[in-house]
């Protein structure tokens, strides 16, 4: 089933050459901290190139449930006028936050330590996420949690009445639940220190400082250390949202794999802590190049070209890069899929419990179009079948998982037979132009009977 609806099969078939432009829409970890954070402040947020895909909307919904006044403009631009730290209301009814992981984790850091009440809930693939890496430390602000065993959702938190603030070291590498703890600090009085012991993406502690707070971050022995002065009066911003890496990917990757593709993929967000699949690709030996380099709202930003790369050779992926491109694990196996040699990636147990199992779902549905794979706890190979060998042929689960099927989409568009995928539905919560836009470069993809 679709996230939202009936399952939308789809099918790709091997196609000419790409080539165009492909403007990917907003960067979707930078939309919802926007709504969130906006929804903050005392004042009114102005955000433009919002991502309005699924995810979003629905962080956009919850923010209005919790008071603020969220307005779409038209054409990507929103505002929202927030109640302030510390004054989020009650909800009336339950929180849906759908597919989005990092819209629930965030939201509930958000409310946590305000003395209310939210029931929060999703879509069969986010109610079976694990939860409790959040509600663990928002516990130590005093925020009391009740769910269902295992500590998945739906569940309900009773905000703390009297925060306390937190010292709290993240045991996974996760933004989400750095960025909640760090949320849940803001109306916490006194310091809340998060340390993590491997870098993730930064946007929250860049977008704090954006909006005014008190925050540092000191690179120690034990990791990244932030320090957050709690209750601070957060000052409402106009914010550009760049264009995400994480979509990007998708016509980079194709425009890799198909022969004579030439596509450009313009004003992506290349944040040290986002861009590691597209070293990874470099290495692999794709013709990919950054043009016209530059810095857009305190981000480095820069177009990017991708052509068809006939030599990729496989590579063993450095597991400290593992954050910096957790999202882009499933379409570089099918990238490792058309490469010769074999593609290692260790150190990625997080694949584990995304939308889906992002490695047994891309392990399956690769299997079953031909492409060897091997795989265990934290780690996966793909031996790749090389170009013009990849057989293709199969239909794909998707999982309710955007990104499994996109990855799948990509690996139809070069392989001997079609790839089809039950249900491409979930493409709408990250990626909504996916379709015209894959096809507007030369993609042959389409609605199908599975
Ligand atoms: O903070 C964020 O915006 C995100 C963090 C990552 O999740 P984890 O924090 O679970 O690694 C990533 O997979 C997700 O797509 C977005
Ligand atoms: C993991 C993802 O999102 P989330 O955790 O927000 O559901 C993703 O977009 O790939």
């Amino acid at each position: 089933m679709s996230a939202h609806g009936d399952p939308i099969p789809m099918t790709s078939t091997a196609c000419g050459p790409l080539t165009g432009i492909a403007e990917v829409p907003g960067d979707k970890s930078i939309s919802h901290r926007s709504l969130i954070l906006g929804a903050m402040c005392i004042g009114e947020t102005t955000i433009e190139g919002l991502l309005e895909g699924q995810d979003v909307l629905d962080t956009a919904k919850a923010m209005r449930a919790f008071g603020a006044d969220v307005t779409d403009h038209g054409g990507g631009r929103w505002s929202v006028v927030g109640v302030g730290v510390g004054g989020f209301a009650e909800p009336d009814g339950v929180i849906d936050c759908g597919n989005s992981g990092t819209g629930v984790r965030l939201i509930m850091g958000a409310m946590a330590t305000s003395p209310i009440v939210a029931t929060f809930t999703g879509d069969a693939s986010l109610n079976s996420r694990p939860m409790a890496r959040v509600t663990d430390p928002l516990a130590l602000f005093g925020c009391q949690t009740v769910g269902r065993t295992g500590g998945r959702l739906p569940m309900t938190l009773v905000g703390a009445k009297e925060p306390v603030p937190v010292r709290y070291t993240v045991p996974v590498p996760s933004a989400q639940v750095k960025s909640a703890v760090l949320l849940a600090g803001l109306n916490a009085p006194g310091e809340t220190v998060v340390t993590e012991a491997e870098a993730t993406r930064d946007h929250t502690e860049r977008m704090l400082a954006g909006f005014g707070a008190n925050i540092s971050v000191v690179d120690t022995d034990e990791g990244r250390v932030i320090t957050l002065k709690g209750q601070p009066e957060l000052q409402p911003q106009h914010i550009e949202v760049p264009r995400d890496p994480s979509s990007a990917a998708f016509p980079v990757c194709a425009a890799l794999i198909v022969p004579g593709s030439d596509v450009l993929v313009p004003g992506i967000g290349l944040n040290p802590t986002r861009a590691g699949l597209f070293t990874t690709l470099r290495e692999m030996g794709a013709d990919l190049t950054y043009e016209n380099e530059r810095t857009e709202g305190g981000e480095p930003v820069a177009d990017l070209r991708a052509r068809f790369s006939p030599d990729l050779h496989g590579i063993e992926v450095p597991p400290e890069r593992a954050a910096s491109m957790i999202d882009e694990y499933p379409v570089l196996s099918v990238v490792a899929s058309y490469a010769k040699g074999q593609t290692v990636m260790r150190g990625v147990k997080e694949l584990r419990v995304k939308e889906s199992d992002r490695i047994d779902a891309m392990a399956t549905g690769l299997r079953a179009n031909g492409i060897d794979v091997e795989d265990g706890p934290d780690w996966w190979i793909v031996t790749g079948a090389g170009h013009g060998n990849v057989p293709g042929g199969a239909v794909c689960a998707s999982h309710l998982d955007h990104r499994i099927a996109m990855s799948f989409l990509i690996l139809g568009m070069a392989s001997q037979d079609p790839v089809r995928v039950d249900d491409g539905g979930p493409i709408a919560t990250s990626f909504p132009i996916f379709e015209p836009l894959m096809q507007a470069l030369g993609a042959q993809v389409t609605r199908s009977t599975a």
